[in-house]
């Protein structure tokens, strides 16, 4: 197997397989889990919004793929009690990950102790029953400074993992983004993880965060545990990258 396919192979096994379209379906969401149990073994989960946890928990039976969920997506309010409502539901309904999206424009307007407090409640939410994912919105963050803030936050409000973006605007997973969250999750000593999504789409964009999270964290950090790519349209490029033949030949969920 090439370095490239090694990448391909390592990537499907950390993605967080993903359909957030506004025309999501029940049959939208069973195709998506099956393409999950791929031929070169599982992904590591699939991301679905809360009216799919059911279907997805039903398809996914007896499997070791995870369920992840968003809430508070995907503007980030800083609306800490209905949100914290969403998050409790989605984890009644059988969420494994739960997405939650920092409230950035409190953040860029100023209010950083919105931010904390929401995540902690998020935290106390999920308490042991779901892995508390915090989407940080980098892109639109912008400001490295904003970024390592948002991101320590996170991290010191109880996140299991910071992740990059929605998949929702303008700019979202970016090399340079990554790179300033890994940092800030090796300077907090703590055991989180990373998450880069949006507009992740090829082997070779997937193996520029791969090298990243090598060069920060060690290679023995690389695991489903400590990474994911959150990606709706990655799969099919890595299969092929493996020459392994997909029926889905749009390549995006
Ligand atoms: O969390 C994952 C993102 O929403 C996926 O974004 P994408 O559709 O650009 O791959």
């Amino acid at each position: 197997m090439s370095d490239i396919q090694q990448v391909a192979k390592t990537a499907i096994s950390l993605m967080d397989l993903t359909s957030l379209n506004d025309n999501d379906t029940d049959d939208v969401i069973v195709r998506l889990c099956r393409a999950a149990r791929t031929p070169a073994g599982n992904v590591a989960a699939v991301c679905v919004y809360p009216a799919f946890i059911k279907t997805a928990r039903q398809e996914l039976m007896g499997s070791d793929i995870k369920i992840a969920t968003v809430t508070n997506f995907p503007h980030g309010s800083n609306n800490i009690e209905a949100s914290v409502q969403e998050t409790l539901q989605a984890v009644a309904d059988g969420a494994d990950e739960i997405d939650i999206v920092f409230p950035y424009q409190s953040l860029i307007a100023g209010d950083a102790g919105i931010g904390a407090e929401l995540v902690k409640a998020h935290r106390e939410a999920c308490a042991d029953h779901a892995a508390l994912k915090v989407i940080i919105e980098s892109g639109v963050l912008e400001k490295p400074e904003l970024i390592r803030r948002a991101s320590e936050i996170s991290i010191e409000a109880g996140a299991d993992f910071i992740k990059t973006s929605t998949g929702k605007v303008h700019v979202n997973a970016t090399p340079e983004a990554a790179r300033i969250m890994m940092e800030c999750i090796r300077a907090s000593g703590r055991d989180v993880g990373f998450k880069a999504a949006g507009g992740v789409r090829t082997v070779e964009e997937a193996k520029i965060y791969l090298d990243s999270a090598v060069e920060i964290m060690g290679e023995n950090w690389i695991s489903a545990r400590h990474f994911r790519f959150g990606a709706s349209s990655l799969l099919n490029n890595l299969l092929q990258t493996l020459g392994l033949q997909t029926n889905n030949q749009g390549g995006s969920y």
